[in-house]
């Protein structure tokens, strides 16, 4: 393989993780592989997602934790120094270059095209470089498979003065390298509580506008309930049942921003962040030149493969299926993908795509966990209560008072949590777990074992968590249970 060659047997558009771990797994699968990005190789979660936000949210949360604990309390007393934290965080994402995932793709033995990718037919991708790059048009063909892993981009909805007042998307909120004054955040979901929690934490005066009851709506209630009382105990504002219906900014890009809501009232911030959900770059990657609708989430079926494509050659994983909008649960249908593309490519005829089969994204289904890094945590996997009552599901739930477990209390004075078991009756194992709580982010994979091991309940009483960490929730949630 090398640069010139622009035949593959695998081409996936986009580098962001899914992509790379795609592209990862064919390469395993001994297929020669191309990858095609516009931007930087790492994709939206390396830049400007999860690693940039969790780095703002790291000393936000450690500060809240040792302000827990007697006799450290007193010395985390003071302000965090937003500078030192900027730095941090510009540390992580590689001062926005890509050049470690460079070193990385080479050592896998994957190629880089550089520029922005459509198809063009079927197995056939044209390439436009970079603006500013004196190269050519290329296209490139697949014998096997064509991959596209193209992420999603914010949405914004349409409203009068929304283009001209230049709002914060989750890229600024993650890249900012100044602390607004006053915040004002539109949305309630992840973004938004954790983008609360970070700017909140380095001194910014937060106004959250939630057009819902609550945050984190997807999520047990009780969640996004102990999050929003933390966040006004923290000085932030949290308005539900408040939408917004235009925005301006009289004195230009560094003036301050008026957001206008429904009922007429209007309020000022020096910016204005719009977390109200994603969509996918689906747009511009030449889906009609295969037959299908631009603009769309691709629907694809257990392996990952492009439903409604003749001769199976199209993919699509990560984001852009919709399928679970996780940089983790992305990288698990990669691995999939991946290993059904280099199966498919053996003259593999019957993949085992069956429950939990072997090319099967199962988990995607019955045990997506998820961790909000708000303060407290927040970490769930599997279905909430009300999503497997929608299901016809005869379930028990069992509810515990976190700050009743030694190991919670011993890890913060005045442990606020709780934790919740859904249990499916019939079948005998969880079907979903949630945990809020300091601490709880390193607790959730148990869960997420429990869930998609389907372990019996009986078998969980054998699970012996250790004393006194915060673990012995789950002996609490099982005695509960066993009455
Ligand atoms: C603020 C924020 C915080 C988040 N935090 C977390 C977290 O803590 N944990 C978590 O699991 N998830 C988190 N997520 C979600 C996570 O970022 C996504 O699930 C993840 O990035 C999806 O990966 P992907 O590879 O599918 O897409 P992306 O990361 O979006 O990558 C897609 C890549 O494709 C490229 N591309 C697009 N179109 C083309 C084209 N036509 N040609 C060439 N290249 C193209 C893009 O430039 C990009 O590099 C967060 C999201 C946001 C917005
Ligand atoms: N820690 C993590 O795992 C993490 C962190 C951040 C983001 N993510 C992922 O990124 C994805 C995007 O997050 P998000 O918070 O942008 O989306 P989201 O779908 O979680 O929340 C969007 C919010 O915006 C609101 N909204 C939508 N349109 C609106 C409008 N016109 N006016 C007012 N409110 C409006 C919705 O009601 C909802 O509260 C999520 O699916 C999430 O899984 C994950």
């Amino acid at each position: 393989m090398n640069q010139a060659t622009d035949e593959y047997d695998v081409i996936v558009l986009g580098a962001g993780p899914v992509g790379e771990n795609l592209a990862d797994r064919t390469r395993a699968a001994g297929l020669s592989t191309v990858i095609v990005e516009r931007e930087l190789v790492g994709g939206e979660c390396s830049y400007w997602a999860c690693v940039p936000s969790k780095s703002l949210l790291r000393p936000v949360l450690a500060r809240a934790e040792a302000r827990q604990v007697p006799g450290l309390r007193e010395a985390v007393g003071g302000s965090l120094v937003a500078a030192d934290v900027f730095a941090h965080r510009d540390k992580h994402v590689g001062n926005w270059t890509d050049d470690g995932a460079l070193t990385w793709l080479d050592s896998a033995g994957i190629d880089l095209v550089r520029g922005h990718g459509r198809l063009v037919g079927p197995r056939r991708v044209a390439v436009t470089p970079p603006d500013g790059s004196d190269g050519a048009e290329r296209t490139l063909t697949a014998r096997h498979a064509v991959a596209v892993c193209t992420g999603t981009r914010a949405a914004l909805p349409d409203m009068p003065g929304i283009a001209e007042a230049r709002p914060w998307t989750s890229r600024e909120a993650t890249s900012s390298a100044t602390v607004p004054e006053r915040l004002i955040i539109v949305g309630g979901g992840v973004v938004a509580a954790e983008m609360a929690t970070a700017w909140c934490g380095l001194g910014s005066r937060v106004t959250v506008l939630v057009r819902g009851s609550g945050l984190l709506n997807r999520i047990e209630p009780f969640a996004g309930e102990l999050v929003a009382e933390t966040l006004r105990e923290a000085g932030a504002e949290i308005r539900t049942g408040t939408s917004v219906k235009g925005l301006a900014r009289p004195g230009g890009v560094a003036g301050p921003v008026t957001v206008t809501l429904e009922s007429g009232e209007q309020l000022e911030a020096d910016e204005v962040l719009f977390a109200t959900g994603r969509a996918p770059h689906t747009a511009d990657v030449g889906l009609d030149a295969v037959g299908l609708e631009p603009g769309g989430w691709l629907k694809v079926d257990e392996t990952c493969r492009v439903t409604d494509v003749p001769d199976g050659w199209l993919y699509a994983a990560g984001d852009v299926n919709h399928r679970a909008l996780l940089t983790h649960q992305g990288k698990y249908q990669a691995r999939i993908a991946g290993a059904a593309i280099g199966a498919r490519a053996r003259g593999v005829e019957r993949l085992d795509t069956g429950r939990w089969g072997e090319y099967a994204t199962t988990a995607d289904e019955a045990a997506v966990p998820q961790v909000v890094f708000t303060d407290p945590e927040v970490a769930a996997v599997g279905l909430t209560a009300e999503q497997a009552e929608s299901e016809g599901r005869n379930i028990r739930v069992v509810d515990y008072d976190m700050g009743q477990v030694e190991g919670a209390v011993l890890y913060a004075d005045g442990y606020r949590g709780r934790a919740r078991m859904v249990v499916d009756l019939d079948r005998g194992h969880l079907v979903g777990v949630t945990f809020v709580g300091p601490g709880v982010s390193e607790l959730l994979h148990s869960a997420t074992v429990a869930v998609a091991g389907e372990v019996p309940v009986a078998r969980l009483w054998h699970a012996v968590p250790s004393f006194p960490t915060i673990s012995e929730i789950w002996l609490r949630l099982l005695e509960t249970y066993r009455g």
